[in-house]
């Protein structure tokens, strides 16, 4: 006689019929291959699964919305970087379905956070180990993120890479070089849970999980399910010490660089002005335009998660 655990039984269930929503061009495009994986793993008559393509911006949100109308599925995994995994699960928030990820993007800072394997196949294997808990998920001007979001340098890096020919880590430091010289410091108010910050900054970072991606360690400290935001905030600094800021991003000690200040809460407010009337903003790492008044709030665990 075979014995089941509860653990058995959550995976069996979950893993019922199961939906891959695959973003082709994520990262270095190893999309079609990651579909090949999943074919061979998930071809047993227990589990009924499909795999889903995306066509564009928006397209995996679409996707899905429809899929927990139709009611039927029990997992949905998006295969792609943190742009897909914004748009699976903005579609997802307070649902019974749980998301999975399988991260072939080119930062992949959500799934970095959550320890899941960057190899395709160790991740597609490691939903058979996985477990359902819950994450925070972050809200500026009314929309979701889930990893980081942010304006000043970072999000100004967001558009020209978003313009670039190619996605990958490579283009990613190309296009980050090329900005680094033309991007000049603005004038923030930033009002944290009722307390006011006035400073001089070349970015303002929110932070749900700890890196950019890539282990770039903007907010070293912050921890996904507390209901709280790190705020981290790069100052004004003669731009020939970019080495020893760099360095403390990739070993996780930025909160020791006296340029950077790092606050918590869970109603962030950020003001500045521009010429435009809009300033740079990003949202996972996908380019946005805001307004000058940027509002962040927090939902507690309002995303499912199977990792
Ligand atoms: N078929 C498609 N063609 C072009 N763009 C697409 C397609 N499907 C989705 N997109 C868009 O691709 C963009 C990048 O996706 P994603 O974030 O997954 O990859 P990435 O940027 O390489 O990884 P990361 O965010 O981890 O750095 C998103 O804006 C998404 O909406």
């Amino acid at each position: 006689m075979t014995l089941y655990t509860k653990h058995d039984v959550l995976i069996h269930k979950t893993l019922a019929n199961v939906k891959f929503i695959i973003n082709p061009i994520s990262g270095s495009g190893k999309g079609k291959r990651t579909a090949e994986l999943i074919r061979e793993k998930f071809n047993s008559p227990n589990t009924s699964s499909e795999i889903l393509f995306t066509k564009g911006r928006d397209h995996a949100y679409s996707l899905a919305k429809e899929l927990i109308e139709e009611g039927e599925t029990s997992l949905i995994v998006a295969v792609g970087g943190d742009g897909t995994i914004n748009e699976v699960a903005s579609a997802m928030i307070g649902q019974n379905i749980p998301l999975g990820i399988i991260p072939i993007g080119s930062g992949n800072g959500l799934a970095r956070h959550l320890n899941i394997p960057l190899n395709p196949q160790k991740a597609i294997n490691s939903l058979y180990n996985a477990q359902t808990s819950f994450i925070d998920v972050g809200i500026v001007n009314g929309k979701q993120f889930f990893c980081t979001s942010g304006t000043g340098f970072d999000a100004y890096v967001s558009h020209h890479f978003a313009e670039a020919d190619g996605r990958g880590l490579i283009n990613y430091i190309k296009t980050g070089v090329q900005d680094y010289f033309n991007y000049k410091a603005n004038k923030y108010k930033i009002e944290v849970d009722g307390k006011d910050y006035n400073v001089d900054a070349y970015m303002v970072s929110v932070a749900n999980a700890s890196q950019f991606g890539n282990n770039a360690y903007i907010a070293p400290n912050a921890d996904i399910s507390d209901g709280l935001l790190d705020v981290v905030i790069i100052k004004k600094f003669n731009k020939l010490n970019i080495l020893p800021l760099v360095f403390k991003v990739f070993s996780k000690s930025l909160n020791s660089y006296d340029q950077v200040m790092m606050l918590r809460g869970a109603n962030i407010k950020i003001s500045t002005s521009s010429k435009q009337n809009k300033i740079y903003l990003h949202r996972d790492g996908e380019p946005e335009w805001g307004e000058e008044n940027l509002t962040y709030s927090i939902k507690n665990n309002a995303l499912k998660i199977f990792v």
